[in-house]
């Protein structure tokens, strides 16, 4: 900042080979100013975006505990630490594309149907100016009308299901959209390729065993965590990565894969889950795959602790804008 701009509202940003970055921690401190994602600049202050990183504040479609529409402010604020340069990945994250936040779409929450309609137009929006999207939910319903979009501008997507849960189940209280159902439906919808699906990182108790049957008869494999435990990430990987090959490929992450140890602020939490760590390492196994678009869903911040979850989402964020930088979909490898 100048001298006579003593505040937030034109500080002095990271750029690298045009691209405008953060605001330099270095100038104006994490802590001050709006918390933009990685305090990017918003998408209208760019004259085009790769990456737009978008919030879905809905939490219509939950079982349990409510409150993940709060996830993407969330989010956002646990991710003022996040700093330019990618040392596992040998990449500035922010510095090889043009990565802006787009800010929260305005979802209703009384009618899922209609909330659905404008999480696709939002993110169509997005696509048709060529940016790849990172979602920050907003609880699991919206991977749906994001699958949709991806669908409409990709055909069939490989997907990479990160979750203690199946979310393939039929309906709740008679319902089809919920945040338990996306998947079954993207199936139904043919939304989804059936050679390149699975889930990682499931446990918990089912409802039965038919659970699984139906599950496996869309065509999912699944890496349960026990799986991961024993077999380790490197093993894991190589797994993931077999399937996808050069497919389009959609990751979506729900944070409750990670043990409530590690995630606490989330809406079905289940014991004996993944660590932020284990998470974070699968996905960089998934450099230079060709990543089309990304959900991190399920934050519920009432029942976080000191940003545990937060922190971790907005980690996990980061990594996929990362992945994006090097992916073969556009990215700058
Ligand atoms: N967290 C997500 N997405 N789904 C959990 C649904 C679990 C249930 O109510 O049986
Ligand atoms: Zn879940
Ligand atoms: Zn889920």
């Amino acid at each position: 900042m100048s001298s006579d701009d003593l505040f937030w509202t034109t500080p002095d940003r990271i750029e690298k080979d045009g691209h405008i970055g953060p605001v330099d921690a270095t100038q104006l401190p994490r802590f001050a100013g709006p918390a933009t994602f990685a305090r990017l600049p918003r998408i209208d202050e760019v004259e085009h975006t790769d990456v737009a990183v978008m919030g879905i504040p809905f939490d219509t479609g939950v079982s349990y505990r409510s409150g993940a529409r709060f996830g993407p402010t969330h989010v956002r604020e646990s991710s003022r630490l996040m700093r330019p340069y990618h040392p596992v990945l040998d990449t500035d994250p922010f510095g090889v594309q043009q990565v802006a936040d787009a800010g929260d779409v305005g979802v209703n929450p009384y009618d899922i149907d209609e909330a659905m309609g404008t999480v696709e137009r939002a993110a169509s929006a997005l696509t048709v100016r060529g940016s790849r999207i990172v979602t920050i939910g907003g609880d699991h319903t919206i991977a749906l009308p994001l699958l949709r979009n991806a669908h409409r501008h990709h055909g069939k997507v490989a997907l990479i299901h990160f979750d203690a849960h199946l979310d393939t189940w039929d309906t709740y209280f008679g319902q089809p959209y919920t945040h338990g159902t996306p998947f079954r439906r993207a199936f139904e919808e043919d939304l989804i390729d059936t050679d390149a699906v699975m889930h990682v990182g499931t446990r918990g108790p089912l409802y039965g065993k038919k659970d699984l049957d139906d599950d496996a008869s869309f065509g999912f494999s699944h890496i349960t965590c026990e799986a991961i435990m024993r077999r380790g990430v490197d093993d894991v990987v190589e797994q993931i990565r077999s399937v996808l090959d050069d497919r389009p490929t959609y990751l979506s992450i729900d944070i409750d894969v990670l043990d409530p140890a590690h995630a606490p602020g989330t809406g079905t939490p289940e014991a004996g889950g993944m660590t932020s760590r284990e998470l974070l390492a699968i996905l960089r196994g998934l450099r230079g795959t060709r990543l089309i678009g990304a959900d991190v869903v399920e934050v519920s911040p009432a029942y976080d602790h000191a940003e545990l979850t937060g922190i971790a989402a907005a980690h996990v964020v980061y990594d996929l804008i990362a992945l994006m930088g090097l992916s073969t979909e556009g990215g700058a490898r």
